[in-house]
């Protein structure tokens, strides 16, 4: 699935501050139509029948006193696998520099004054020129093959693991040893199931109504122009004009079975008056003859048809942005953000890198915005793979999305502080840090994933980052292990729901539980991140709080928990001149006033990987803070559901979290002995066998190139070269 997405381009539009795409709306829906037509001929776009999905029903939402959206959304969220094109709304952003407090280290990269960024511009017009209308005029636009390198913050980037995942995905199928025609039912069929029949027919007929080419059927009246709900939020499908009556006549019924549409064109035109309707409910609702909360549920189950959602994970991100927006954070999220890098200073200038890889044939600018000084996003590799040039492998950049480098920013480190990254492999936020502090100070960058660890070091490595110590403990350890840093960035383990455009299988695999969980996770980390920080910090005493998803539990509603337990910390300005303000309350939490401070990141209106940036100052305590160890001894931890044997292909979220229950703990591994030794035909009685003694790995912090050691909170660990 992830591996089918990523095998498209980037959308070629700017980032924040640029000025608008060429690429019209209209152009747009003629590029999703004919990919979309393409796509039905090769058989991508699933035609008909469905089969049940994973998702769960949530508790709460928009919908409140909403009936199981009809779990049409569940059989379409296995159904649904093909992604389509087209636009996202960009903003004017303010051009300001955002980078002050990074301004002297920044000054090492001379590419930034104006007349560089001419010099650069002329030197790249041509290529760009070609490549930028190659790019618009091609349907089904190419990545360039260094596509997977683009994931090193969010994913594993093995393709072996994506394949498994797709294998598994579609085993599902085969191991139940149906198909999808299985799951398919018959008007007569449907009569005869008692409740669901019913519910079958109800959908049917109310779709039907919706869909009808009846003058007197209300939905059909609703399609017309004159109907158009006045919103001011731009539409999900770009200029587009809106579906006139032809649209709806063409939903003729042989589009319909079980009450869901097959055509997906069908299910966007439905998808997109029922967001019209909604968004203007009082004057087009009253005549609908069907209930709002009805509407919903239909609009979800073709969300989840259409898109591939789960109906819980659907119905939270409506709930979260609202009808129209969500729509919008659906269809820019199945394609993927633009292809960004950001240069190494330790090894180079943008200027230098930009020229060399101009030559090589890549076509690139500077991240345009003004925003950021060492980012260039890349419009096309000209072939040229941009994660295996002699560049790259010297060192001179990392494959980096755009909104990874927010939180660096955010934090500022300065040169000669000390610095921890507590959650940092695959390490592009620790290389960016160690590069802003100049290789001075100390960046120590941990991780509880032995298998991620050897990314970072990897990065690490080829970065020539010197300043690096590596540390593989789980967060929640500090600072009981080590502590008395200048500033701390906690890039939390999340749900990923900011980049589904380069892991779609967020759409199906996330759960309540999970987010509940997470969340759980994500306190106590955050906890452990603001007592690593001295008090005592010249220039610092910061913490930045991110994650990659865009749910509230998972952002504010963290940041709300650090600032009432730890009260002598507050929030400050993320110094980021772009972003949405946080949520001051949501669906009836109360988050605290000064929650505008921090910023919302999202890839529909900033095209960028939807992220979310805290920053917090830490004061002096009043009393001693307690050890962040025993205040959450209740939180279950994190464990992923559907946990993956592969480190290395963990989610954003570790799979690898420690127990702190070491009762249970015992148990589990005395348990797991038995069966070890009983495998083995030995005696489980006797006593403890040694050779199973010795596998049990020993806890112990990992180190990288010893140069010296470094002792503080009682333990060891060398500092990497
Ligand atoms: C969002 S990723 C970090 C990305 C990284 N900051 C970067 O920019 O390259 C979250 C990381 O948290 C790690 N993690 C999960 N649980 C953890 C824990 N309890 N302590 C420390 N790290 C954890 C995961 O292994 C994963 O590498």
């Amino acid at each position: 699935m992830g591996r089918q997405q990523r095998t498209k381009q980037g959308d070629p539009s700017p980032l924040p501050g640029s000025s608008a795409h060429p690429q019209s709306g209209q152009h747009i829906g003629k590029r999703k139509a004919a990919a979309e037509a393409r796509a039905q001929r090769e058989g991508q776009l699933p035609q008909k029948g469905s089969k049940p999905g994973k998702g769960r029903q949530s508790k709460s939402g928009i919908l409140d006193g909403r009936g199981d959206p009809s779990g049409a959304g569940e059989r379409a969220a296995k159904r649904v696998k093909k992604s389509k094109k087209d636009s996202s709304k960009k903003q004017q952003q303010d051009d300001d520099d955002d980078d002050d407090d990074l301004e002297g280290l920044q000054e090492q990269d001379d590419f930034e004054d104006d007349e560089d960024e001419d010099q650069f511009a002329n030197a790249n017009a041509k290529g760009l020129e070609a490549a930028r209308s190659a790019l618009f005029n091609d349907e089904d636009l190419e990545e360039p093959e260094a596509a997977d390198e683009f994931d090193l913050d969010r994913e594993d980037d093995d393709d072996e693991d994506d394949e498994e995942m797709d294998d598994e995905f579609d085993l599902e199928d085969e191991e139940a040893g149906v198909t999808l025609d299985d799951f398919e039912m018959t008007a007569e069929e449907a009569e005869m199931m008692p409740a669901s029949g019913k519910k079958a027919a109800k959908r049917a007929a109310r779709a039907e109504a919706y869909n009808s080419d009846d003058e007197d059927a209300p939905a059909a009246r609703l399609g017309g122009p004159k109907e158009r709900a006045s919103r001011d939020e731009p539409s999900a499908f770009g200029d587009e004009e809106d579906a006139t009556r032809s649209d709806l006549e063409a939903d003729s019924e042989d589009e319909l079975e079980e009450g869901q549409l097959t055509d997906l064109r069908a299910v966007e035109r439905r998808m997109r008056n029922s967001a019209r309707v909604l968004g203007n409910w009082k004057e087009l609702g009253a005549d609908l003859g069907m209930s709002r909360s009805d509407l919903i549920e239909q609009l979800i189950g073709d969300v989840c048809q259409y898109h591939g959602y789960t109906p819980y994970l659907a119905e939270k991100l409506f709930d979260l942005f609202g009808v129209d927006e969500a729509l919008q954070f659906f269809t820019t999220s199945d394609t993927p953000r633009p292809l960004t890098l950001r240069v190494n200073t330790l090894k180079t200038r943008r200027r230098d890198l930009a020229q060399a890889l101009i030559n090589r044939g890549v076509n690139l600018e500077p991240l345009e915005g003004g925003w950021s000084k060492v980012g260039l996003q890349v419009f096309s590799g000209g072939g040229v793979p941009v994660g295996a040039t002699p560049e790259y492998l010297a060192g001179h950049y990392i494959l980096q999305s755009a909104s990874s480098f927010l939180p660096v920013i955010a934090l500022g480190p300065q040169p000669h502080e000390r610095v921890l990254d507590m959650s940092a492999a695959p390490g592009g936020k620790t290389t960016y840090m160690s590069a802003l502090m100049g290789n001075t100070g100390e960046v120590w960058a941990n991780d509880s994933s032995r298998g991620r660890i050897k990314g970072l070091g990897g990065n690490v490595a080829r970065l020539g980052c010197r300043n690096v110590v590596i540390t593989n403990l789980d967060g929640r350890e500090f600072p009981k292990v080590i502590g008395g840093f200048d500033r701390v960035l906690l890039d939390a383990p999340c749900s990923g729901t900011g980049v589904i455009s380069k892991d779609q299988s967020v759409k199906v695999n996330k759960t309540e539980r999970d987010f509940t969980l997470l969340s759980h996770l994500q306190k106590q980390l955050v906890l452990c991140a603001i007592d690593s920080v001295t008090p005592n910090s010249e220039k610092g005493g910061y913490v930045v709080y991110s994650t990659c998803s865009v749910t509230t539990e998972e952002n504010e509603a963290v940041v709300t928990y650090a600032l009432r337990k730890r009260p002598h910390v507050k929030l400050v300005e993320t110094g980021l001149a772009f972003g949405k303000e946080g949520f001051k309350s949501f669906r009836g939490k109360e988050f605290g006033k000064n929650m505008h401070l921090t910023r919302r990141f999202y890839p529909h209106v900033h095209n960028m990987d939807g992220f979310y940036v805290a920053k917090f100052k830490v004061g002096k305590p009043a009393k001693p803070v307690p050890g962040a160890e025993d205040e959450e001894a209740s939180f279950e931890p994190y464990v992923p559901l559907a946990e993956s044997d592969d480190e290395e292909n963990s989610n954003a979220a570790g799979s690898d979290v420690p127990m702190f229950d070491e009762e249970e703990d015992e148990k589990l591994i005395a348990q797991t002995k038995k069966i070890q030794m009983k495998k083995k035909g030995l005696n489980t009685k006797a006593g403890k066998p040694k050779k199973v003694a010795e596998e049990e790995p020993e806890k112990e912090i990992e180190v990288e190139k010893p140069v010296k050691e470094v002792k503080k909170g009682g333990k060891k660990a060398r500092k990497s070269t």
